[in-house]
């Protein structure tokens, strides 16, 4: 049985720590404890310390939203994977819609950076989604099978397992609306078949396969009752306190673990 999962990714939208500080603490209150589903906060890198403190009791864990994909070295700017390590990251985001486009970050370098989270002990995270374009002509299953080849070839099986995969396709980020839960259920299940065929049963059975594009907390309801929706991945709404927390809600009695 895969644990359901959902986490939130801040962006750059929280832009300064007392506006993060004020909003860790108000999904801490409001969440409280709860053990049913796995759930975690992506801020900024610079936040970490502070998350960290304010989640250390309760069972909200933290990550970053990039890793660098080289060990240490002269790589000006970037984060040393140890670092995000020490700072009690247990998630990495990987490969980003936002980081695609507006990085150049590419399938090759989203592989590095699995590796090398897991390497670390962290999950990766790992965006994949069609864009309106792939959409249009029909090539978005095209697009999703060499994404998930990309961030799974090669790796040990059992590292595999632990490799979350968030759906996101790019259309439905920043929008008003979700996509529509049945599509996002054939795509998930298609995600599933794609892994099934190349690695086998038990690992496309382990595989936790999650939702992002403009959850909220009224098309939570729909999204998590989908079979192969194994949680959600929360941008812009997740950033008020009460919604975050009836997302996880429902999400809890939808899938009435
Ligand atoms: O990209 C997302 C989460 O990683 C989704 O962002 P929004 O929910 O703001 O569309």
């Amino acid at each position: 049985m895969r644990k359901i999962i959902v986490g939130t990714s801040w962006k750059m939208h929280i832009h300064s720590m007392k506006e993060g500080e004020k909003l860790v603490e108000g999904i801490y209150r409001s969440v409280g404890y709860v053990k049913e589903v796995e759930m975690f906060i992506l801020p900024t890198y610079p936040m970490i310390p502070m998350i960290a403190k304010k989640l250390e009791t309760g069972n909200i864990k933290w990550g970053a939203q990039n890793i660098c994909m080289m060990d240490k070295g002269a790589y000006t700017g970037e984060v040393p994977p140890l670092i995000l390590k020490e700072l009690g990251c247990s998630y990495i985001e990987i490969g980003h819609a936002e980081r695609r486009a507006t990085f150049g970050e590419t399938d090759k370098d989203v592989h590095k950076k699995v590796r090398l989270s897991l390497e670390y002990d962290m999950i990766p995270v790992v965006c994949i989604g069609e864009t309106e374009e792939d959409k249009r002509e029909h090539v978005g299953n095209v697009r999703l099978h060499t994404q998930v080849l990309w961030a799974l070839n090669g790796l040990p099986i059992e590292e595999m397992k632990k490799v979350i995969l968030a759906y996101e396709p790019v259309w439905a980020i920043g929008k008003a609306e979700a996509a529509g839960a049945e599509y996002v259920e054939n795509i998930h299940g298609y995600v599933r078949s794609i892994i099934e065929k190349e690695y086998g049963r038990d690992v496309a059975q382990a595989i936790r396969i999650i939702y992002g594009g403009s959850v909220n907390r009224d098309n939570t309801n729909l999204l998590t009752k989908q079979e192969n929706v194994d949680g959600l991945f929360v941008g812009r709404f997740g950033l008020n306190p009460e919604d975050f927390s009836q997302i996880v809600k429902t999400t809890i009695e939808n899938k009435s673990i």
